[in-house]
């Protein structure tokens, strides 16, 4: 479980939006098409941390990742200030936010992400053998849809997103009727990498230190970061709220590093 003292990703807290910049509100975005897509069927579950962390590699083509970045270039990003309010952790980078239940239900059922979540026209889950319940425990309920809630985050040289921990956020989807859900895990989708120019960011998590043991040695009591490398078109879901590993966005050394951030949603 997390230590709740650490710091914490401003963006994800509903209240904060206007208050970090590049928020548009819920103005209408003309976002380019899903094409090309790989199939469904051509996709797969990395699973880098059992429970933990689960990414999708080439969920998007590395064409759409391009035809992206270039749309994405032309919305007005706002720098994060480089000194956190009290509790934040430092993170500089350029971001844009907008609320866009539209685009939120394109990203999820308009690609492969709802089907392999949900385990449909799949047999993952009967491959690990999970039951019904194991997969609610997974998800940490009965799974809904993407945040509408949508980030862009775009990082230059230099630019990092300190160590932090994701928050749960409660949020009302529009609908008839519209549905009560809660964040479980954050979405992010990496549309750069070294293939694009794009060295350093990583996306890195640490594991909680195991309990001491008098009898052991102190190396082992301290497990090693997992290091997400960035792969253009990969999808990267990890667990959040009272389960969030402490994780960052390490600085970019060269090129840029976007990504599109949103996270799964649960109904309450
Ligand atoms: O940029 C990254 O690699 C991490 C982003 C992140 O931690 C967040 O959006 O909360
Ligand atoms: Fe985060």
């Amino acid at each position: 479980m997390a230590p709740k003292a650490k710091k914490k990703d401003a963006s994800t807290s509903t209240g904060d939006q206007s208050s970090t910049g590049g928020n548009s509100g819920s103005q209408v975005l003309d976002w380019p098409s899903f094409k090309p897509l790989v199939p469904t069927s051509a996709l797969e579950w990395r699973i880098i941390m059992p429970n933990q962390i689960l990414a999708i590699p080439s969920f998007w083509t590395s064409t759409l990742c391009k035809n992206y970045v270039s749309f994405l270039s032309s919305l007005p990003l706002t720098t994060t200030p480089g000194k956190p309010k009290r509790g934040e952790a430092t993170r500089v980078n350029d971001r844009f936010q907008v609320d866009d239940p539209a685009f939120a239900e394109r990203l999820w059922s308009g690609t492969g992400l709802k089907d392999l979540v949900l385990g449909n026209n799949t047999d993952i889950y009967d491959s690990l053998s999970m039951s019904q319940e194991e997969r609610r425990s997974l998800w940490g309920g009965e799974v809904a849809c993407l945040n509408p809630n949508i980030r862009i985050y775009r990082y230059r040289k230099g630019q990092f997103f300190d160590q932090h921990y994701d928050d749960s956020n409660n949020v009302v989807i529009p609908g008839n009727p519209p549905i009560n859900a809660k964040t479980t895990w954050t979405l992010l989708l990496y549309l750069t990498s070294p293939a694009t120019g794009c060295i350093g960011g990583e996306t890195v998590f640490y594991p909680d230190p195991l309990p001491r043991r008098k009898t052991m040695p102190k190396t082992t009591t301290q497990p090693k970061p997992v290091v997400v490398e960035l792969e253009v078109g990969m999808a990267l879901l990890h667990r959040h709220g009272a389960d969030c590993m402490l994780h960052e966005g390490r600085e970019v050394l060269e090129g840029e590093k976007w990504i599109i951030r949103s996270d799964l949603c649960v109904k309450r």
